[in-house]
């Protein structure tokens, strides 16, 4: 199943800039990790803004709830899911 993903990002201005850092490094390694496993395929940064669009590709609602809920940086996030549906005008889809 195919899931747009907005993520808006929101990290306090007084967090201690060494933890904001390994928090963020450990948000990346985990995004690289599912990016390479196939489940990740797609994320963009919104120019202009801390946020970005992505693609996710799961088996189903309960396999992305637990990705996003392990996000790093999901205590800092507004996140909204939209689940996609093939259109039928797709001439990839056939
Ligand atoms: O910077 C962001 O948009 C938040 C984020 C998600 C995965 C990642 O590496 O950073």
């Amino acid at each position: 199943m195919l899931f747009h993903v907005r993520m808006d990002v929101h990290i306090p201005t007084d967090l201690d800039p060494d933890v904001r850092a390994e928090i963020v490094a450990r948000e990346k390694g985990y995004s690289q990790d599912l990016q390479r496993s196939g489940k990740w395929p797609h994320i963009w940064r919104i120019v202009g803004e801390y946020s970005n669009f992505s693609i996710f590709d799961v088996t189903d609602n309960d396999e992305l709830h637990e990705i996003l809920s392990g996000l790093p940086l999901f205590p800092y996030m507004d996140i909204a899911v939209t689940p996609l549906a093939t259109h039928p005008s797709d001439i990839a889809a056939g």
